[in-house]
């Protein structure tokens, strides 16, 4: 199994992540995470932050003549805000000393971790929460995940997003993108769909929809609002028999669903059309077993986005993630003052209106962790030529 661990305070000197168990011999260098790092810091809506950070991972160990070991990889990405912010971090986020004359952060934001987190670790001061609750986090969970990534990339297993609705524009039904969707998937896979949304600055498949969404997001700034919205993982390529059902954590679907809302602000996850499924009648949700040109077993239809019995079908794996609005707004919020209790409104200093863009890219991420977790489950080995003979000889049974 591989696991990770991300360390770093959003306004601290860097980010640290640790990723272990990852198999030997998988092709891995640093501009392979690199491409995520900044995919990450794609679509419109991003605030001044988005200007200071430039994104790059320096790695220390794990990894030699650009193949992994075996061994645990550890990454550092630096904080551009540290030294570039006029905020003076380095003396607010000092790791030695005492406090000195730095000022507490005393007013909570509603949306955001602030209260509940100073309650629950008894803080006088907001800073500690802002800054471990930041989905600047999700930088360090990128590399991590990329790590994972490049092991399914072996097996031409690949995982792509794209967004489908930014706060009140968006598609009402999958048949909306569905169309220019299969058509990427079977021109290239899920890596088709992604490379095809990065070209919009929303991250959008439809020209039209990127427009729309952009006017949408220019009226939330002038409104002083912030946006939240939805998007779909698509992972192709995936082996028939991923998960079980013989046991509530070994359910792929649960999983994927926690691997989306362990994201910051994702609220909800489906996995293919499972809010759509829950209104319509069975012979309009399940998918018709039937045999493909090569004679093997095949689905008409994907609505319920690759997995079964909390197993993979070999249809593609679709999951969609739901975010809520960004809860840091221009337009104050009522609020009250932890120090003097005092009702006072929210204080506004720097912020995404939307952030679902990325918020998409990193969902691509942990869905990937997710999956190769689960290969790695089945086809398990301690290096890729390992694992690839125990992929071919499941593959040969499979097609027989
Ligand atoms: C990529 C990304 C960027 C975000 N940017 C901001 C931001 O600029 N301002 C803000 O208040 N919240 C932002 N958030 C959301 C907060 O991190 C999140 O709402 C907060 O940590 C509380 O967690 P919860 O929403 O899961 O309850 C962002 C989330 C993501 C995924
Ligand atoms: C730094 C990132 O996102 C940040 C996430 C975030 C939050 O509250 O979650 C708040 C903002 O940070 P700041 O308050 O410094 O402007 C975002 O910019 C990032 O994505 O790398």
């Amino acid at each position: 199994m591989i696991r990770y661990l991300t360390a770093g305070e959003s306004h601290g000197e860097a980010l640290i992540g640790v990723v272990e168990g990852m198999p030997a011999k998988v092709p891995l260098t640093a501009e392979d995470i690199n491409e995520h790092l900044a995919r990450r810091w794609l679509g419109y809506g991003r605030g001044g932050r988005s200007k200071i950070e430039n994104d790059k991972v320096h790695i220390y160990s794990g990894i030699r003549f650009s193949e992994t070991l075996g061994s645990p990889i550890s990454f550092r990405i630096d904080n551009g805000a540290y030294k570039k912010d006029r905020a003076g971090w380095p003396e607010k986020m000092a790791v030695d000393g005492d406090r000195g004359d730095v000022e507490r952060v005393t007013m909570p934001r509603p949306g955001h971790a602030d209260l509940a987190g100073m309650q629950k670790y008894e803080f006088d001061d907001i800073r500690p929460v802002i800054d471990r609750s930041s989905a600047r986090e999700t930088a360090m969970r990128v590399a991590c995940c990329s790590v994972a990534r490049q092991l399914l990339n072996a097996f031409g297993i690949h995982v792509g997003s794209h967004v489908t609705r930014i706060g009140e524009v968006g598609y009402d039904h999958p048949e909306e993108y569905l169309e220019r969707r299969e058509r990427l998937m079977k021109e290239g896979g899920a890596q088709a769909v992604y490379r095809a949304a990065d070209e919009s600055e929303t991250r959008m498949l439809d020209p039209e929809m990127t427009e729309r969404s952009i006017e949408h997001i220019e009226e939330a700034k002038a409104a002083k609002d912030s946006l939240g919205g939805a998007y779909e993982v698509i992972v192709t390529g995936v082996p028939v028999g991923l998960g079980s059902y013989v046991h509530w954590d070994r359910r792929l679907d649960g999983q994927l669903v926690q691997a989306i809302c362990s994201i910051q602000a994702q609220k909800a996850a489906e996995v293919g059309d499972g809010f759509r499924n829950a209104a319509r009648p069975g012979s309009k949700v399940h998918d018709p077993i039937v045999l493909d040109d090569d004679d093997d077993f095949a689905r008409r239809t994907n609505h319920a986005g690759g997995i079964e019995g909390g197993t993979t079908n070999g249809m593609p794996v679709i999951v969609r993630g739901y975010m809520k609005p960004i809860p840091t707004l221009i337009k104050p919020l009522d609020s009250v003052d932890t120090a003097t209790r005092e009702p006072k409104p929210t204080r506004y200093e720097r912020s995404d209106i939307t952030s679902v863009p990325a918020a998409s890219t990193v969902a691509e991420a942990t869905v990937a962790y997710t999956i190769a977790n689960a290969l790695l489950e089945k086809f398990g080995g301690d290096s890729l030529p390992e694992i690839r003979r125990h992929i071919e000889t499941h593959r040969a049974k499979t097609t027989d």
